[in-house]
């Protein structure tokens, strides 16, 4: 739309005269408007000739005809189109080339005729097309959308002179709206040549806004378009101006904006890293990325963290293994007092390895209560072989996640600790320590025994899959151990992969010879005293064995003898010089306080009533006290303490033995007839189960309705029937060493578990009195302080009236 219009039109073209014939300029690629004033060139020969000859002209009306094509250069009455426009010379302007430059104002449709002359110019005979069409109430309405339509056009177009809108509204007579608006259309050639040649004005008016609101679509995509594109780049560009800033500002203070230099520095470590194939063509895709992406972007932290996990792992990096046994057995020997066939079993494990180079293998699993040193074992392996450790605490994980890891997509998605242990220790062949395998969950997030599975198979775990990495990884060279407090809750196909190795509780002696050995001499070198500063005497660390500590394990004894050493340590920080022996009750309760055990048993069994009992928990053995009590009612047995069904039923089976059978044990037969009996175990908070207490129970009942005390240095165990024999029960051992804790002397156990007191060290066997019972009759032999007589009457046993 390059023309200019003139003012309103108004019928100025009836005013100009001009005859039949009339000088014609043929012109390309345009086409002339009644009413529209616009500027023509003038270069060809024959125009140039019209124009000079104007000013002989009756009066400066030319006709003005569009080409049809415009590359013909010359062209005849046949290349126009037959309907043009009668057009004033406003102003011809020469230019110094020859050339004209014309002002023409449009004024009326005129229809070529005959041609009168071919030189030195074109002159025809027209004839003037007078506009047809009433102005009716149609041609008004049409008047009315063409004007809102352009109106909106104008809008759209703000290249469009403001005037434009009151221009439209000036004009009233249709068909001159409808030129107007032709003459400005965005429209081709050929078109706008069919407009002019539309004499009726209604008809034209149609056509006009047939083509308008064309261009007004296209106008309003044009805009949306627009709008779009400035929209995102306002973003872009706000972006980037903000980071040309920070830059500016950044080297303003003298920092270094290393970012381009960083990822240079990444394409230097994928290049040195040696990654296997796979890992290096994702690392160097991912680097792609980097560079096209914008710095500080969320995505790009996150593909930049993804990239130094590649890089950070040991993908070949591992330490030499001394496989020299005699070594090894030095080092585990150095680390642990004891432990004989569990270190034995560890150098057989060593040893094959050395032997036999393909790494598979059962992953040795060590069980034991607390602190008997599962997890130092595992150290010490490590150190015996020159490999880094490392430990995954498995205790309550129920996510495969925790394993596996997550995946990217994930925010904030990081390796499973498999990987992440990788990282840490920085070579592919550490000892991994599986802390607590026994404490491994499992729920909707799913199985992370599954996983673990996966990285313990030798024939899967050498492309093993963690969900962040997405890159298979080799855990082929590591060597697992694992670790457990009870062997029974570990997923069974875990276990199956797994060689257990149990460490039971120590004795006392052995508690003394590893606080000697290793406990006080490492505490004190990690108090920074010397060891003539601090002497400890056997006797006070049994003392503090005996009354600071209740365990299978020697943590808690550490953890005292560390108390002690703290003690110490900050009177010889105050500046006191003398050095010191702890030797008596006196010297440890003046670091430890109180004592916090005392033997109980003697105490607790002063009534006639109270059994001990021997009980095996995940923490290792311990002694139980049950108490039996009578009291006026209907026969009833209340239980309580936390029991379980079995130890219930037991309970019940107990009870049943005593009363087929009190005559013999000097009770009355109707025992029952206005009383009830309550058995109750303490330590109420802690559940109880299984059949092992079964004889205590039994042996509580017959004390207290026989009034006979039970000897305050027996305990026992042991599984009952009704017919009164006694089976066999688990966990002797360690039952055994709780028993020798607590300072009991005559230990009750059944016939048929006389074959565990192998397991036994002889220290502990030399100091108890063991006796095998396979009958009711023999416990109550043993254990009770008197013989018990036989009733024949029928004088029941008075019901105590205290208890
Ligand atoms: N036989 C031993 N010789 C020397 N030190 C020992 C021995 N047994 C345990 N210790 C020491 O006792 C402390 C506790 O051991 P550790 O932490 O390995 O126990 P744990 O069995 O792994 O316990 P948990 O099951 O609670 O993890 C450590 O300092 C360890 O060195």
């Amino acid at each position: 739309m390059t023309e200019k219009k003139g003012p309103t039109r108004d019928k100025e073209e009836d005013a100009v005269q001009f005859g039949d014939e009339l000088p014609v300029l043929p012109i390309r690629n345009a086409v002339l408007f009644p009413g529209a004033v616009a500027p023509f060139d003038v270069g060809r020969e024959k125009s140039v000739a019209l124009v000079e000859d104007v000013d002989n002209f009756p009066s400066p009306v030319i006709a003005i005809f569009a080409q049809k094509d415009p590359a013909t250069d010359d062209p005849g009455t046949e290349d126009l189109h037959q309907v043009g426009c009668a057009a004033r010379v406003l102003k011809a302007l020469k230019h110094s080339s020859g050339n004209y430059s014309l002002i023409l104002q449009g004024l009326t449709r005129i229809k070529l005729e005959d041609v009168s002359q071919t030189a030195p110019y074109l002159k025809a005979k027209v004839k003037k097309l007078e506009e047809t069409g009433v102005e009716d109430d149609e041609a008004e309405a049409l008047s009315m959308s063409l004007r809102d339509i352009a109106k909106q056009v104008i809008q759209l177009m703000p290249e469009l002179p403001r005037e434009a809108g009151s221009l439209i509204d000036s004009i009233q007579a249709p068909g001159a709206l409808a030129d107007l608006v032709a003459a400005n259309l965005d429209a081709p050639v050929e078109e706008k040549a069919q407009l002019l040649e539309t004499v009726d004005a209604k008809e034209r008016i149609r056509k006009v806004l047939r083509l308008l609101t064309r261009q007004l679509e296209i106008l309003k995509m044009r805009e949306r378009i627009n709008s779009q594109i400035k929209e995102e780049m306002g973003k872009n560009q706000r972006e980037y101006v903000l980071r040309q800033q920070l830059k500016a500002i950044k080297e303003e203070l003298g920092e270094d904006d290393g970012d381009q230099g960083d990822l240079d520095g990444i394409e230097e470590r994928i290049a040195k890293a040696q990654l296997p194939n796979e890992a290096e063509q994702v690392a160097k895709k991912q680097l792609k990325r980097l560079r096209n992406m914008q710095v500080g972007s969320a995505e790009y932290t996150v593909v930049r963290t993804y990239l130094d996990w590649i890089l950070d792992l040991p993908w070949h990096n591992s330490t030499t293994d001394n496989l020299d046994i005699a070594q090894v057995r030095k080092v585990l020997d150095e680390d642990h007092y004891g432990l004989e066939k569990v270190k034995k079993r560890i150098l057989e494990y060593l040893a094959v390895r050395k032997l036999k180079k393909d790494k598979k293998g059962p992953i040795l699993c060590l069980i034991g209560p607390p602190g008997v040193g599962k997890t130092s074992l595992g150290r010490s392996i490590a150190r015996a072989l020159g490999r880094k450790f490392h430990r995954i605490s498995l205790g309550g994980v129920h996510d495969e996640a925790a394993i596996r890891g997550h995946r990217r997509t994930y925010v904030g998605a990081l390796p499973g600790q498999v990987i992440q242990g990788m990282k840490k220790v920085g070579t592919i062949n550490p000892v991994f320590m599986l802390d607590e395998v026994d404490k491994i969950g499992h729920d909707f997030r799913g199985d992370p025994a599954a996983a673990l599975l996966e990285v313990l198979d030798p024939e899967q775990n050498n492309t093993f899959a963690d969900h962040y990495l997405e890159i298979p990884f080799d855990l082929s060279n590591v060597m697992f151990v694992a670790n457990a407090n009870v062997a029974d809750p570990i997923p069974p196909p875990l276990r199956d992969r797994m060689e257990i190795l149990e460490i039971p509780g120590y004795t006392r002696n052995e508690k003394l010879a590893i606080a000697r050995q290793h406990l006080i001499p490492k505490q004190i070198e990690e108090h920074g005293i010397s060891k003539t500063q601090l002497v400890f005497d056997d006797k006070a660390v049994d003392i503090i064995i005996d009354h600071y500590t209740r365990e299978a394990g020697v943590r808690t004894l550490e953890r005292q003898v560390a108390s002690v050493i703290r003690g110490v340590a900050v009177k010889i920080a105050e500046g006191d010089t003398q050095n010191r022996k702890i030797e008596t009750e006196d010297d440890v309760r003046e670091f430890l306080g109180a004592p916090r055990y005392t033997s109980e048993v003697a105490e607790r069994t002063e009534e006639p009533g109270v059994a001990t009992g021997l009980a095996w928990t995940s923490v290792g053995g311990e002694i139980l006290f049950i108490e039996a009590t009578r009291m006026y009612g209907s026969g009833k047995l209340q239980l309580t303490g936390q029991l379980g069904d079995v130890m219930k039923e037991s309970a019940q089976a107990a009870l049943s033995y005593v009363r087929t059978n009190s005559e013999r044990f000097g009770i009355s037969k109707d025992f029952l007839e206005k009383s009830d009996i309550h058995i109750h175990i303490p330590a109420g908070a802690m559940p109880k189960d299984g059949p092992s207490a079964g004889v205590t129970m039994f042996t509580a009942l017959v004390s207290m309705l026989t009034g006979v005390r039970i000897r305050h240095d027996v305990a026992m165990t042991g599984e009952i029937t009704l017919r009164g024999r006694v089976l066999p029960i688990g966990g002797l051992k360690e039952k055994v060493l709780a028993a020798h804790r607590a300072g009991i002397k005559r230990v009750l156990i059944p016939e048929r578990n006389k074959a565990d007191l192998d397991e036994v060290p002889n220290e502990i066997k030399n100091d108890l009195e063991f006796v095998a019972v396979s009958k009711m009759d023999q416990v109550l032999e043993a254990a009770l302080e008197e013989k018990l007589t036989p009733k024949s009457t029928d004088g029941a046993t008075a019901i105590p009236s205290t208890n």
